[in-house]
């Protein structure tokens, strides 16, 4: 096709809603979707209510011109026919309240729901995100999102989708029965609201970088109390209250500054838009009310619908100021919200994992190495395997890489070279849900969530009898002090319940990975708070425990993973030794020298303790 016809063939462009709403918000409407039909009928009434809201207005003008046409008798009027326009104004109030409230209901609700399922949604993608990810971001930040970014939205659907129907439809209606009224005073009313539109546009640009910059300070504010509130402890003991003072200040001047720079521009923002709306009703006024005078336009009725009518639309074009405002902020927390949505797990998912239906019965790590982004490497040249009934311990220095290593074999991270093997298969080639699922892991903070002991217990067997629930925590040694709490297994537990000491948090973990009853069990320090003596007996409980199972105990303490079949003797990253506890005491090495020491220890411990 010749090209000077190219152009007349395309097709005419469309109206892109992005530019009212922006990108991000545009594309947040695609959570509002499944209620369509609720919130179609919520503006079908909405627009009920705008005609019942804009009729006592026409009547008025009625009662006006029926009044002067009595004074100057052209017209008789009953005294009764007040009462029937008494009468008429009522019912148009009581249709009013009727069908503004259904569609304000009808599109509240909408909203709630729309955050509801928002909430949920980005909740659910972040249980499916890196460990990298929550490692990398802070919690506040990402809190941040899903908490007030997630509110503001809500605010957007239910105050500014209601307002801006109702803005159109006034304006649309009150227009149309102006134009049909007189043509020539609605021309005078609309000719300066261009203007409007342009310091709309321009007050849109000049402000949504600052919402931008407001949010992002929103979640680093938050990030840092919620960081401070946790630590407060340590902070007082510290005496670093002024300090942190000045940092929490610091960053909520940073926050303040942002919305005062937005508060800025609204204010420029606001006198420009009264003095538009300021030369509209002049030119009414005057307009109108020669053309009424000289008897060359509308009767004196009319002109005051009129006036009342145009007073209706002067109130929209601030709502629409204050709108465009809350579009503004609204755009900003929904790019953020999209962002994390477009968060995506960086280990590469197999779709043709297998899915493992049965325990493993090897498990290798050859040759595997491993360095965090962008940091030195960490794991160098690990090979070691683990059979059922096999325990390997991982002993060696602060930062050696232990907890890597745990991190590898759950998959958080993957290996920069060398494999990991289920069953000679690459772990990569295994459905990595149905390998955790094989896993029973204690971490090394021992992390309780909010609900009772019970419940902590059987975080990932939530259908346990409470038999088999205790019969878990008697082998993790936690049986005994649960039953002295004040309600048992049922006492909450987590950040709002009942204290408990690290040791007790760690039983429970324990406990935890024992009721899922794994064929691998990972233990990262699993019993480090714990005196020697309660360790030993959790060790004799687990000893019958481990029977089937094969076992990835890291310690510190070496009396922890004595009775391994084979211990890795980490320094930075590199196997050094390894052999069962026998065999290392004759090396003579590492092992010897730290095992003489910490068996002093060990002594000593004991003396005190007893
Ligand atoms: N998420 C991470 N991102 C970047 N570096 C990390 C990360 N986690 C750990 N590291 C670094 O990797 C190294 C090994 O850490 P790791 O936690 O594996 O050591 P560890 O032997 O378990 O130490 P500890 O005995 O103190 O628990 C450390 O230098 C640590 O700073």
């Amino acid at each position: 096709m010749p090209a000077r016809y190219s152009a007349w063939m395309r097709p005419f462009p469309r109206f892109d809603p992005s530019l009212l709403f922006g990108k991000h918000l545009w594309r947040i409407f695609a959570f509002a979707k499944p209620y369509r039909q609720r919130i179609g009928l919520g503006l079908v009434l909405n627009a009920f209510a705008r005609f019942f809201d804009l009729l006592p207005l026409i009547i008025v003008g009625r009662v006006v011109d029926a009044i002067n046409a009595a004074v100057e008798g052209t017209r008789a009027i009953a005294p009764e026919d007040f009462l029937v326009y008494g009468g008429i104004v009522l019912g148009t109030f009581l249709c009013l309240a009727l069908f503004q409230s259904s569609s304000d209901y009808l599109l509240d609700s909408m909203a709630q729901k729309v955050r509801h399922d928002l909430r949920t949604k980005l909740y659910e993608h972040l249980q499916t995100l890196d460990i990298a990810f929550f490692e990398e971001r802070q919690t506040g930040d990402i809190l941040a999102v899903v908490s007030n970014d997630v509110d503001n939205l809500e605010r957007f659907f239910s105050d500014v989708t209601t307002s801006m129907v109702r803005l159109v439809i006034t304006f649309v209606g009150t227009f149309g029965f102006l134009f049909y009224l007189d043509w020539r005073l609605a021309l005078l009313l609309i000719t300066p609201l261009p203007f409007a539109f342009f310091a709309v546009r321009f007050f849109a640009t000049r402000v949504s970088p600052q919402y931008r910059a407001a949010r992002q300070a929103v979640g680093s504010i938050n990030s840092m109390l919620e960081n401070n509130i946790q630590g407060m402890g340590v902070i007082q003991a510290y005496t670093a209250e002024s300090h942190q003072a000045e940092r929490i200040r610091g960053e909520s001047a940073n926050y303040r500054d942002a919305t005062i720079n937005a508060a800025f521009e609204r204010a420029r923002f606001v006198p420009l838009l009264y003095t538009i709306a300021g030369f509209a009703f002049a030119l009414l006024i005057a307009g109108g009310g020669y053309l009424t005078f000289a008897e060359l336009g509308p009767s004196i009725g009319d002109y005051t619908s009129f006036i009342l009518l145009a007073m209706r639309l002067i109130l929209p074009l601030f709502v629409f100021g204050m709108l465009i405002n809350q579009i503004q902020r609204s755009e900003a927390s929904a790019r953020r919200i999209r962002e994390l949505l477009a968060q995506k797990p960086t280990r590469d998912e197999n779709p043709h994992a297998r899915v493992l239906q049965q325990a493993p019965q090897r498990i290798e790590f050859e040759n595997v190495s491993f360095a965090y982004p962008g940091r030195e490497r960490t794991i160098t040249n690990v090979t070691f395997s683990m059979e059922p009934g096999q325990m390997i311990g991982v002993v060696g220095p602060t930062g050696a890489g232990k907890s890597t290593l745990v991190k590898l074999l759950l998959r958080y991270y993957q290996p920069d070279s060398g494999r990991i093997l289920v069953d000679s298969s690459p772990m990569r080639a295994i459905d990595m849900e149905s390998f955790r699922r094989q896993v029973g892991y204690v971490s090394q903070d021992a992390f309780l969530f909010f609900g009772s002991v019970a419940e902590n217990i059987a975080l990932g067997a939530p259908d346990s009898t409470r038999k088999a629930i205790e019969r878990a925590a008697e082998i993790a040694g936690a049986h005994e002090f649960i039953t002295a709490l004040p309600q048992g297994y049922d006492t909450p537990v987590g950040e709002r319940g009942l204290k408990l000491s690290g040791g007790q948090r760690q039983r429970i973990s324990l406990a935890r990975a024992v009721l899922r009853d794994p064929p691998i069990l990972v233990l990262d320090e699993a019993t480090s708070a714990v005196d020697t003596r309660t360790e030993a007996l959790i060790q004799e409980n687990l000893r019958a425990f481990r029977n089937r199972r094969m076992t990835l105990a890291v310690a510190h303490r070496l009396s922890t993973v004595r009775a391994s079949d084979s211990i890795l003797v980490l320094v930075d990253g590199v196997v050094v030794e390894n052999g069962d506890h026998e065999s290392l005491l004759a090396q003579n090495g590492a092992y010897a020298n730290l095992w003489a020491v910490q068996s002093g220890e060990a002594v000593a411990d004991d003396n005190t303790v007893s």
